[in-house]
């Protein structure tokens, strides 16, 4: 059975999201039942990943609505109430362009419907935000071969992969973005081994990709953040490094988990192709370079303990920057569920426009 970090059934219209601060120990879901739900469960991370925290905030933002229009008839009344909640439930994490990018999607919804009722701007809203949880499993996979083949003609017979964060079916609707690369090319016979780095401070890798690569049984092996070099070294059939995004600039610029940008320095140094894998909703075509993109900084707690156990001396100062932005020189290709894009002196990315 494939990992569901998002459940929604639709009969009883019933969001629960697998609580993802406790795995990998216990495997519970969690009922999101209105924005204000949705906002707290994205910002503890609960639910983590740029297209997963988009579907729970929409699909938060429309359940919240079809609730209140149950009692307001009124079809303006329950547009200025959707959208307040809209522009609240993008407070919640800043840097993944994902959730601003389904907000205004949802704003759209709202501003081009012509439903009498509350209760029917409400449904056109839930539907919308149903549909991005099919349309993102798709367009995981559609990603995962694009990025397969891509790799199988840069390189000769199986490959070695080393990864970093959790890209996987834990965050987004299923499969994953650059994980969805990696179990690409393990159905293809393409994948000798993936390495996946633990990803501190908050370990999405030792945590949850590794709790995914064990689930889906993937010839896979854990190292730390600092082994990425020495690996890379060793062993020459690492021959690709595949990495998520929450944010692409239109120049390519890519914001992403802290620790991708120095996994992009050690793969040039070492020959191994870096490639980005992302949605194309990922891309904000509005930012010129990633010197634009707002980095969230996470609470000091994060680094100074690991799940509630304390690491560092106290008194210590933190500096805890939840993203890194790698530039797009050290980028050979961004792969989306349109195509791939070759880094040729650049990324001209208008074409998934
Ligand atoms: C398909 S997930 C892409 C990115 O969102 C992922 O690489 C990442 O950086 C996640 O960060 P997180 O802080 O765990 O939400």
């Amino acid at each position: 059975m494939s990992l569901e970090a998002i459940k929604y059934d639709a009969q009883s219209q019933r969001l629960t999201i697998l609580d993802q601060l406790k795995l990998p120990h216990e495997s519970v879901y969690v009922e999101v039942k209105n924005a204000q739900d949705g906002h707290d469960v994205i910002k503890r991370m609960v639910v983590r990943g740029a297209p997963a925290i988009a579907i729970v905030g929409a699909l938060a933002v429309a359940l919240d609505v079809v609730e209140t229009a149950k009692a307001e008839p009124d079809a303006e009344k329950v547009k200025q109430y959707a959208t307040e909640r809209l522009k609240y439930i993008v407070t919640s994490r800043p840097t993944a362009v994902n959730l601003s990018r389904a907000a205004t999607d949802l704003l759209s919804v709202l501003a081009a419907s012509s439903a009498q009722s509350g209760a029917g701007v409400a449904n056109e809203l839930l539907e919308f935000a149903v549909k991005m949880l099919a349309d993102d499993v798709a367009d995981n996979k559609s990603i995962g071969s694009n990025g397969a083949e891509w790799i199988s003609k840069q390189t000769d017979g199986p490959v070695a992969a080393v990864t970093v964060c959790n890209t996987g079916s834990l965050a987004t609707a299923g499969y994953g973005t650059a994980l969805g690369i990696v179990r690409s090319l393990h159905s293809h016979n393409l994948l000798k081994h993936v390495y996946a780095l633990e990803t501190r401070p908050y370990n999405q890798g030792a945590r949850l990709t590794a709790y995914e690569l064990v689930h889906d049984k993937l010839p896979a092996t854990l190292v730390t953040d600092s082994m990425a070099a020495s690996l890379m070294a060793r062993f020459p059939d690492v021959k690709v490094a595949v990495v998520g995004a929450d944010r692409v600039a239109a120049n390519g610029d890519t914001a992403n988990k802290i620790g991708t940008y120095q996994l992009a320095v050690l793969a040039k140094f070492h020959g191994v192709k870096f490639i980005v894998a992302a949605p194309t909703t990922s891309i904000d075509f509005e930012m010129r370079s990633g010197a634009e993109i707002v980095i969230e900084e996470r609470p000091a707690e994060e680094l100074t303990s690991v799940q509630g156990v304390a690491v560092a001396a106290p008194g210590i100062g933190v500096w805890n920057p939840a993203f890194d932005v790698t530039p797009a020189n050290l980028i050979d290709a961004i792969v989306t569920e349109k195509g791939v894009v070759e880094n040729k002196n650049g990324f001209d990315l208008t074409f998934l426009k």
